[in-house]
């Protein structure tokens, strides 16, 4: 039994030629293409439309301007303007090459000279669909990576490979999460993270950071206010509460909302019901929450600074980020990634990071975490004089001092992260935690609040 060969489709390579022996000519000559044909500019405009062909070879001599190249060039630029990344070779008459490199100019991808050459131009038009086909994979690659949820998150470290694998499974779900990380670990682009690959990623991300608005303009922020609510209320202004509707609120330092607010806020997360100040008409609001903070909020419960009903609500999953100096190798490939992001476009020679720039970004112990680094790549790519970033002009200079700091901190880390495992592994209970780390209760106690170890 025989099966029917599959049809495969050929690319379509749209012709616009006036005269009618060329055509004919042109239509047989390439077998490889679904060849069309138009004869002036409107029925090339159409054809554009019908069938989005990569490649046109376009003759500039249409009519009415068959003797001039008016009605070619403006067959160009429209061409050009419904589809920029079309590849235009241009016919021009002999001893028009002004007109050839016009239609360059123009963006015409290429031009030969008529009389035609069946070889010369089946050669030019191969080449133009050889590079449309790059280029439209490297569209689609770039906008594949661009969309991915978790694409400005840069990392190769295993902790933070874990971390984002956890961002992609609960950002599907609906579930409250709490990320636990000092400042500038990445927050905000984690939350982010979880927005954009949950289902309200076409809604609405909108970020608050509690902690850097003064207490009584924090409700103000968070709930809005009608027209005359308090002095200075000039007009109705809704609160990012309400400006979430749809999408993903991301409360950054939730730590520092002051006790009665944390009523008003679990009251809205119970109810999913918010009032303006001086409003008294309730609104529904349908958003995801998504709460941050550096603090140790059981500590804070424990000490009476936050409430325990509002953390359950909060942090139905907890997140928790390691600092920088203890995702290993990340700060070089961060400082790389930074570099070239802060030196694209820089006039002169490429710069990279001298060898001691790179021990001193490899020492240091990043107190400031993903933030710090990148402002130091950022002064850095200002300060280089020539092509090597020194460690000074990273303001880094002191390497002894970095690396006596750097021991004291290699073994907070590994303290910390033996720890954290050890309380993941027994769901966080202190005693059994304890067992397995070999030492007492009340020394894992103080170890914890030593090492600001978040809990989970
Ligand atoms: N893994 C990463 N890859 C690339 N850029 C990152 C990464 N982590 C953080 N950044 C960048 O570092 C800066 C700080 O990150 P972000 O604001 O998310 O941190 P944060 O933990 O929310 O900080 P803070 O607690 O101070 O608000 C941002 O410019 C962010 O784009």
């Amino acid at each position: 039994m025989s099966t029917a060969p599959q049809a495969i489709e050929k690319p379509i390579l749209l012709v616009v030629e006036d005269d009618a022996g060329l055509q004919r000519q042109l239509r047989w000559a390439y077998e490889d293409y679904e060849v069309v044909i138009a004869g002036d500019r409107e029925s090339a405009v159409a054809a554009m439309r019908a069938h989005r062909p990569a490649v046109v070879t376009l003759d500039l001599g249409l009519p009415p301007d068959a003797d001039g190249a008016t009605e070619g060039f403006a067959t160009l630029e429209e061409i050009l303007l419904m589809a920029p990344h079309t590849k235009v070779i241009v016919a021009s008459g002999h001893g028009a090459r002004d007109s050839a490199r016009r239609a360059i100019a123009l963006g015409a991808f290429d031009f030969y000279q008529k009389p035609i050459d069946i070889d010369e131009l089946g050669f030019l038009v191969g080449r133009a669909f050889h590079v449309a086909q790059i280029e439209a994979e490297n569209r689609r690659l770039a906008a594949s990576q661009q969309d991915a949820p978790l694409a400005n998150l840069i990392t190769g470290a295993p902790e933070m490979l874990k971390v984002s694998t956890m961002v992609e499974k609960v950002a599907p779900t609906d579930v409250s999460v709490l990320l636990l990380g000092a400042s500038g670990t990445g927050k905000e682009v984690l939350a982010r993270g979880v927005h954009l690959s949950s289902r309200r990623a076409d809604g609405p991300f909108v970020a608050i950071n509690c902690g850097a608005i003064p207490d009584n303009l924090l409700e103000a922020e968070l709930f809005g206010y009608e027209r005359g609510a308090f002095t200075g209320a000039v007009k109705t202004t809704e609160g990012k509460i309400e400006l979430a509707q749809g999408g993903t609120l991301f409360l950054d330092e939730v730590g520092d909302i002051p006790l009665p607010l944390q009523v008003k806020l679990l009251r809205f997360i119970q109810e999913r019901v918010i009032e303006r100040i001086g409003g008294r008409k309730p609104i529904e609001v349908d958003t995801r929450i998504i709460c941050a903070t550096h603090r140790n909020l059981k500590r804070m419960i424990a000490d009476g600074g936050f409430r325990e009903d509002l953390f359950y609500r909060i942090a139905e999953v907890t997140i928790s980020i390691p600092l920088l100096r203890e995702r290993e190798g990340d700060a070089t490939l961060l400082a790389n990634h930074f570099l070239h992001k802060f030196s694209a476009g820089r006039p002169g020679p490429s710069l990279r990071f001298g060898p001691d720039a790179l021990a001193a970004i490899s020492l240091h112990s990043w107190p400031g975490n993903v933030r710090e680094l990148e402002n130091r790549v950022k002064r850095s790519v200002i300060m280089a004089d020539g092509t090597q970033i020194t460690a000074a002009d990273m303001d880094l200079a002191d390497q002894p001092e970095a690396a006596i700091q750097t021991l004291r901190d290699a073994r907070m880390i590994s303290d910390r992260r033996t720890i954290g495992a050890a309380l993941t592994a027994t769901s966080g209970s202190i005693s059994r935690a304890a067992k397995l780390l070999g030492i007492s209760r009340p020394t894992l106690y103080d170890l914890i609040r030593e090492l600001d170890i978040p809990q989970p």
